[in-house]
């Protein structure tokens, strides 16, 4: 039997300072964890358990990816060491520092395109308009992609620490994936959303939906947020996914807290509506990755009805989302744990980066104010990198 090694860190920053590419770095509120090499990997989510109990030490912890598409294979490894530390948010990272360019800025598809797109999501929508049925399509989550193309292998340890410092109160990750060709590829992000977190009897999870983009203006600032907490729009857009949510968290609990009224939640580039969901499991012993897998992909990411929303994402999106809108988390052998959605992230390979945003169509929504939506959100990553505008 392998054996992971624990190691106990005083902060947060000691292990930003510590990540290699190659390594599995991971900020949830609660604590961060580092983990590297790799002892043993999970080829499915249903094997987490076996391999994990398969594993010798205190209380082993397998890190790792969901993709979006629940049927393409997640990338889940078991740590030779993993170094925790406690949350990010009390140690603030060293200071920012861009990455060198030129980049070249390819959008995928182009602005405009993605703006038709969304007229799409509406018709279809429109189309399946019945009040009274509750099958028809109520919401789509429509994503673009920009593709930074550099002249250097990107410098994905910088990034990281960049994005600890401008979201300290982030779920930021790093996390290596399956190369593709030749270059090491990592997926890298600073996430607002948690799925869930599982620790002894209680879970939690964090919807998100409803955006606005914050402003260096705080008067600004403060009335965009204002107007998100009253739109009607984003209310109803932001109900979806706290109904699903609960929905899907209640068969595992006896007792689930679901408040009435959404608040506002800001990152360093977005404004959000947000909901806390707690609750205390039936069975204290179910794990946090069973909770994950029953509860993704949210409404927050897809749409609902699920299936009719997948549907739409896959004619309509010129892209395979990979891990982006998947999920990035962490579980022990006792089921503790926590994943959060995979979003204000980049799938780094080699000199490139493809960075994902996305926003949720509902009846009512604007295709440009969505284009704008998906700029804004693209930001979380654009300026941890240092490029200063919107593609
Ligand atoms: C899909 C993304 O974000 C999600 C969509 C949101 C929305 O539509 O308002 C808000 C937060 C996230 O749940 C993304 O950032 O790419």
């Amino acid at each position: 039997m392998q054996t992971q090694r624990a190691v106990r860190t005083a902060t947060a920053a000691e292990l930003l300072d510590a990540y290699r590419p190659g390594g599995a770095f991971l900020a949830t509120g609660a604590e961060t964890l580092l983990g590297e090499g790799v002892i043993a990997r999970a080829d499915k989510a249903e094997d987490i358990d076996t391999v994990l109990a398969a594993t010798g030490g205190t209380n082993p912890v397998l890190l790792g990816a969901l993709p979006f598409d629940t049927s393409a294979p997640p990338h889940l490894v078991v740590p030779e060491t993993v170094r925790s530390a406690p949350a990010l948010a009390g140690a603030p990272p060293p200071p920012l520092r861009s990455l060198p360019g030129p980049w070249r800025i390819d959008p995928v598809p182009e602005p405009a395109e993605h703006v038709r797109a969304v007229r799409r999501a509406l018709d279809l929508l429109a189309a399946d308009a019945a009040p009274a049925d509750a099958a028809a399509l109520r919401k789509v989550v429509l994503a673009r992609m920009v593709r930074l193309s550099g002249e250097r292998p990107v410098d994905v340890a910088q990034i990281l620490r960049n994005l600890a410092r401008r979201d300290p109160s982030g779920h930021t990750f790093a996390l290596d994936l399956p190369s593709r060709g030749t270059a090491p590829r990592t997926l890298i992000g600073a996430s607002p959303e948690l799925l869930v977190a599982k620790q002894g009897g209680s879970v939690r999870a964090n919807p998100l939906a409803g955006s606005a983009r914050r402003s260096a203006d705080p008067t600004t600032d403060q009335r965009r947020a204002v107007e998100l907490l009253r739109s009607e729009k984003d209310r109803r857009e932001h109900a979806v996914v706290v109904e699903a949510v609960a929905e899907s968290l209640r068969p595992y609990c006896a007792r689930l807290d679901v408040p009435a009224e959404p608040e506002l939640h800001r990152t360093a580039a977005m404004w959000h509506l947000s909901t806390v969901v707690t609750g205390e499991l039936a069975d204290p012993g179910t794990p946090s990755h069973l909770l994950a897998r029953a509860l993704h992909p949210t409404p927050a990411v897809c749409g609902t009805p699920t299936d009719g929303a997948r549907a739409a994402i896959d004619a309509i999106e010129p892209f395979d989302r990979g891990f982006y809108t998947g999920a990035v988390g962490y579980t022990r052998a006792d089921g503790d744990g926590a994943w959060v959605i995979a979003i204000r992230c980049a799938d780094v390979e080699g000199d490139a980066l493809d960075v994902f945003a996305g926003g949720g169509i509902v009846a009512g929504s604007d295709p440009d104010a969505e284009l704008a939506e998906t700029s804004a959100k693209l930001r979380t990553l654009l300026m941890a990198v240092g490029v200063d505008q919107t593609a």
